[in-house]
């Protein structure tokens, strides 16, 4: 029997850390790799065992299930981790079969007993024995439904499908469905905004970005090997980040003096945007965050700026009971369930439910009501949520356009960001702006700016 390669090791780690103690694997992976200064291919090798598993989960679950002839509920949980990864090599990374499984075999023996070592041993050999086109038919005719189907074949959660499905509909536009769960399972390139005033994207030896006219595209490579990063003048952002505060700082031109509030700020990307765009025009930024550790981020992410705005810890909530209109302009980045981003956080979408919804969808409009009254009559607001579930968006805005009536008007959002990018982006034919990954390369982010009378 073989040794067990470094990088299976650290992958499976990665795993059970995030099943056990809800670990990040995009934070969690990069320690492990470094503690084990593994080759560039190595760590390369990890990062793909690990991320890929996470996130084709649930179509390596049916397939188990089939292969081991019983649910997957019913395998202890770190040895169903095991054969997951194995999965992840034999019906998609088509490694050498001997060396998957064997290897497997030995990660098993580290975390379960003599029976559950035959029981993975087993399961795999029975896997080999079908060719991978036919495990993915045998998959998909387990479905007891079309959107399981769906669920199956690009490896999402049903009521995310669902979700995705009605925010697409709602621009007539259900028919990209296929190809959003797909985008969803492509890591996207490394992304980098150049804060104005603080660096430029040509020094940042990276394409220029499609859309944001400060942001830049690496080819690969660690980001962190670049000075301006480094130092805080540039950052990792996606480019729908950065139009979301692109389209607030640049709404319409800055009268010296206003004052702006970033109302959910941690852990900084979209204030240090937006930071570098009022010290460019003569503006104030707040930066508000309530997690005392996350304002923390905020202010180092701030730190590159003399003077280096404030930053508050309310609970935004609150902010219109000491603060009625006194903001010309103000970014709620709102708590959201990050559905838009899932393709960035393989674990993500098994880790979200119906109900993360239903508790934000609360949130999100008590602060957006809490900066509707923030805000200085003339104000604009961009509310933003990187989810395009249409409960924590759209609907939102509606609830809000209800309560509010003819105090607020929303502007019409893919206008502005035209005036932005120097192009119409592909948008449905709405007031809000909702970007897509399959469409726009970006995370799914929905800005809606309003004005108040
Ligand atoms: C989507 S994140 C903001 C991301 C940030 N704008 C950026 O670009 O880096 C939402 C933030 O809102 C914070 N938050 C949650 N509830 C809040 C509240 N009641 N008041 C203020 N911030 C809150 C969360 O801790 C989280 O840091």
């Amino acid at each position: 029997m073989s040794a067990v390669q470094p990088a299976r090791r650290i992958a499976l780690d990665v795993i059970l850390a995030v099943r056990e103690s809800d670990a990040y694997a995009n934070l969690l992976l990069p320690v492990r790799l470094q503690r084990a200064k593994l080759s560039e291919a190595d760590a390369g090798l990890a990062t793909e065992l690990t991320y890929g598993t996470l996130r084709r989960q649930g179509y390596y679950d049916a397939v188990i299930a089939l292969a081991a002839g019983r649910p997957v509920e019913k395998i202890d949980p770190a040895i169903l981790d095991v054969l997951r990864l194995a999965c992840h090599q034999l019906l998609s990374m088509r490694v050498a079969q001997h060396a998957a499984v064997d290897e497997s075999v030995q990660l098993a023996k580290t975390v379960g007993s003599n029976s559950a070592t035959g029981f993975v041993n087993g399961v795999l050999r029975t896997i080999t024995r079908t060719p991978v086109s036919e495990w993915q038919d045998r998959a998909l005719a387990s479905a007891k439904n079309d959107d399981e189907r769906l669920g199956i074949l690009h490896s999402h959660p049903v009521w995310i499908i669902r979700a995705f499905r009605s925010a697409l509909a709602a621009e007539g536009r259900d028919s990209e469905l296929d190809d959003l769960l797909e985008a969803d399972n492509v890591a996207p390139r490394v992304s980098l905004v150049a804060l104005p005033g603080e660096s430029t994207v040509a020094e940042l030896d990276a394409y220029a970005a499609t859309y944001s006219p400060v942001g830049a595209v690496l080819d690969g490579g660690d980001p962190l090997q670049l000075e301006a990063v480094r130092a805080g003048r540039a950052r990792v952002q996606d480019e729908g980040s950065q139009l979301a505060a692109l389209a607030l700082s640049r709404v319409r031109p800055v009268v010296r003096g206003e004052r702006w509030l970033d109302l959910c700020a941690g852990p900084g990307g979209k204030a240090a945007l937006l930071a570098a765009e009022a010290a460019q025009s003569g503006a104030v930024l707040v930066a508000n965050e309530v997690v005392p550790a996350r304002a923390e981020l905020v202010r180092k992410a701030l730190a590159v700026f003399d003077p280096a705005p404030e930053v508050w810890e309310l609970d935004g909530t609150t902010v219109g009971d000491d603060h009625a209109d006194e903001f010309d302009r103000i970014l709620i980045d709102a708590p959201c369930t990050g559905l838009g981003a899932l393709r960035r956080r393989p674990e993500a979408r098994w880790r979200k439910s119906p109900r993360d919804v239903a508790h934000l969808s609360g949130l999100q409009s008590n602060l957006l009501d809490a900066a509707i009254t923030a805000l200085k009559p003339g104000g604009v607001l961009a509310y933003v949520t990187c989810s395009p579930h249409l409960a924590e968006s759209k609907v939102i805005v509606e609830g809000a356009v209800k309560k509010w009536g003819d105090a607020i008007e929303r502007i019409d959002t893919p206008a502005v960001l035209a005036t932005i990018t120097g192009e119409t982006l592909d948008l449905g034919d709405t007031k809000h702006a909702q970007l897509w990954p399959h469409r726009h390369g970006t995370d799914a982010m929905f800005i809606q700016l309003i004005g108040k009378v």
